[in-house]
């Protein structure tokens, strides 16, 4: 695996399949960096009534006018820290790959490696599953330690949209929509010419959300209104992408977000995202809460597996997957 992604450090042009067509690629552009992206802070996970009250209004602005935020929690961020600090854990599940081990609560490992889709890009795909395995050595004790923080956090975001949406409590995993809680390690190698190709393409995500430590290099970048906005990694603060699902759950209140990663010349960058999806026989439908007549639903029902399974191909044709699906007002 070392060697699988050391061999694109060697290279001194962007091999022919990564060049894009001219009217997707970066080009020269500078893209300026967006300060008005929101920070939402939810003070250690244990929020007061009033301030409860705000973090939800702010979730729902953030995921209204950019389906997009930043958020720091105590305790993820002091794992989330130590994740950063140990690039070493990664290659921990690399080797992982190779060999074909599992962790206990990590139950498959999946390569993604398409020249449209990016990277080179290790997807470690698990149920959750709150026993932590045995840690054999620290790395894997940080990065299990790390998985099992991320999920309180997703939990306490899942709560906070319930309100925001006025769903009950508990909605999500009563209908086995947050079950799956997927760890994908994202590389961007050093690229020779970053205006010919992206580290992945325009995009939103296909699951509820993803919560992305970002490491300190900069690259993503958010569209608000036709225009491309770089996020600044702040070393406080978790990157949170609206999915999806999320979208047609809400019934269009809550917007997903389109993104993109550009590369650059000099650094390597690592990304760790955590996205949190319906089980694949979940049936996906516009909250019947947020469904009247005022509200007709904007989406038919399906079944998330039907959803994945053309996701790709339609992100790559350039038709928002959700297309499919959608019901004419
Ligand atoms: O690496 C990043 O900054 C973003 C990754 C991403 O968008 C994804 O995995 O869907
Ligand atoms: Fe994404």
């Amino acid at each position: 695996m070392e060697k699988f992604i050391s061999g694109w450090c060697d290279i001194n042009s962007v091999p022919e399949s990564y060049i894009l067509p001219p009217e997707i690629r970066p080009g020269n552009y500078v893209v300026p960096q967006c300060d008005t992206i929101p920070l939402i802070d939810l003070g250690g996970g244990l929020l007061g009534n009033c301030d409860r009250v705000k973090v939800v209004q702010q979730i729902v602005k953030a995921s209204q006018e950019y389906g997009f935020f930043q958020t720091k929690k105590g305790s993820a961020l002091m794992t989330r820290n130590k994740v950063a600090d140990y690039p070493q854990a990664l290659t921990i599940f690399r080797k992982k790959y190779t060999t074909g081990e599992t962790t206990c609560d990590i139950n498959a490992i999946l390569l993604r490696n398409t020249s449209i889709f990016g990277p080179k890009s290790l997807l470690i795909i698990g149920k959750h599953n709150s026993a932590l395995p045995r840690p054999c050595c620290n790395r894997k004790k940080v990065v299990g330690k790390y998985s099992v923080e991320v999920r309180k956090l997703s939990l306490l975001l899942l709560d906070l949209i319930c309100e925001a949406l006025g769903l009950e409590c508990g909605y999500f995993s009563e209908n086995a929509l947050s079950q799956v809680q997927l760890m994908s390690i994202n590389h961007y190698p050093p690229c020779p010419d970053p205006s010919l190709t992206l580290g992945l393409p325009k995009h939103s995500d296909v699951n509820l959300f993803n919560i992305l430590l970002q490491g300190e290099v900069p690259g993503l970048q958010v569209l608000k209104d036709g225009n491309w906005l770089a996020v600044e990694p702040l070393p406080t603060a978790f990157a949170i992408t609206i999915g999806y699902m999320l979208q047609v759950i809400s019934n269009g209140k809550l917007k997903s977000v389109d993104h993109r990663v550009v590369t650059n010349s000099k650094v390597a960058r690592t990304t760790v995202g955590t996205c949190i999806f319906p089980s694949s026989d979940s049936r996906i439908v516009p909250a019947k809460a947020l469904v009247d007549n005022c509200h007709p639903p904007l989406y038919k029902s399906f079944i998330f597996k039907d959803f994945s399974d053309t996701y790709i191909s339609d992100i790559r044709n350039g038709i928002p997957p959700t297309e499919r699906y959608k019901l004419q007002p």
